[in-house]
């Protein structure tokens, strides 16, 4: 098992994301326990597990969305972020054109209704051509396919132009010429000095494409290089939790002194297979 060992001297300059006994969840239930390591800029991370391992929990958490119930998450404070959730999450019912959400990447820089520059609205074509989608700016967002409108999150983020990515599942239901475009970008964002974090299933795209990766299975089992991390021992041990839900779960059973943050929780049953 390969674990990225609790640092104790502060966050290196390299880091852009440091987490120190993370742990998150929702009410008292915990979803990802007691996550110590840092995230170094330009890392291409993937973040893989089975259902309900914690993946886009531990995103949200990043993210903000959710607070950890104990531990820290530190991000660096210059950087800005990206993030595309599931895209079960994603409302495309709302009527507006295909640039009108490529332009919602700029809004940091214009608000949400500044008006665009000559130069803004040469980005957001250049950004469409990019995924493979010039001609497509004053298209219906309901009128794209599932892989077109996945192209079209990719040019949000790339007008962006984030320091660190965060990616939930973006490749689910997108055909392979899709992926290995989506792929293209991501290698492509992290030669530029971007950290990309993306969350998925299929292992051998990570082996090929994911030089680190954390693998969860609501606690860490493995976290570092990809081929260290996707052992047969880890993946069997990842896949020996099995998902389940307990109200009457007992505390978490894990060492004392990992509770020194001073938070109370109860952890779902982990059943070893
Ligand atoms: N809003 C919520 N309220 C309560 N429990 C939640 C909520 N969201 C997720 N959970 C629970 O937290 C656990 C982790 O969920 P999470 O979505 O992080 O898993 P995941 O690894 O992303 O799974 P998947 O591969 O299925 O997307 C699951 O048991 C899930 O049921």
């Amino acid at each position: 098992m390969s674990r990225v060992p609790p640092r104790a001297g502060g966050t290196r300059l390299m880091d852009i994301l440091t987490f120190d006994n993370v742990t998150l969840g929702y009410g008292s239930h915990a979803a990802v326990h007691h996550l110590s390591g840092s995230i170094a800029r330009g890392e291409k991370l993937a973040v893989i597990g089975g259902n309900g391992s914690g993946k886009s929990t531990l995103l949200k958490g990043i993210v903000g969305l959710l607070r950890p119930m104990g531990g820290r998450i530190t991000r660096d404070g210059a950087t800005r972020l990206a993030y595309l959730p599931q895209a079960a999450e994603v409302d495309r019912s709302f009527p507006a054109r295909v640039i009108d959400l490529v332009a919602l990447g700029l809004w940091t820089k214009r608000g949400l209704w500044g008006r665009h520059s000559a130069d803004d609205i040469a980005r957001l074509h250049a950004a469409l051509a990019r995924v493979g989608l010039a001609g497509f700016a004053e298209r219906p967002l309901d009128a794209l396919s599932g892989g077109q409108f996945q192209r079209a999150l990719f040019a949000r983020v790339i007008v962006q132009q984030a320091d660190l990515i965060l990616l939930d599942e973006s490749f689910n239901g997108v055909d392979q010429p899709t992926e290995a475009d989506l792929l293209r970008l991501i290698a492509d964002w992290s030669t530029e000095g971007r950290t990309v974090l993306t969350v998925l299933h299929d292992l051998d795209t990570v082996r090929q494409h994911f030089p680190r990766s954390l693998l969860l299975a609501r606690d860490l089992i493995g976290w570092g290089a990809t081929a260290d991390v996707l052992t047969s021992a880890n993946l069997a041990r990842a896949r020996g939790y099995t998902e389940a839900w307990d109200d009457d779960a007992p505390l978490c059973e894990a060492p004392p002194h990992e509770h020194l943050g001073g938070h109370s929780h109860e952890h779902t049953t982990r059943t070893p297979a």
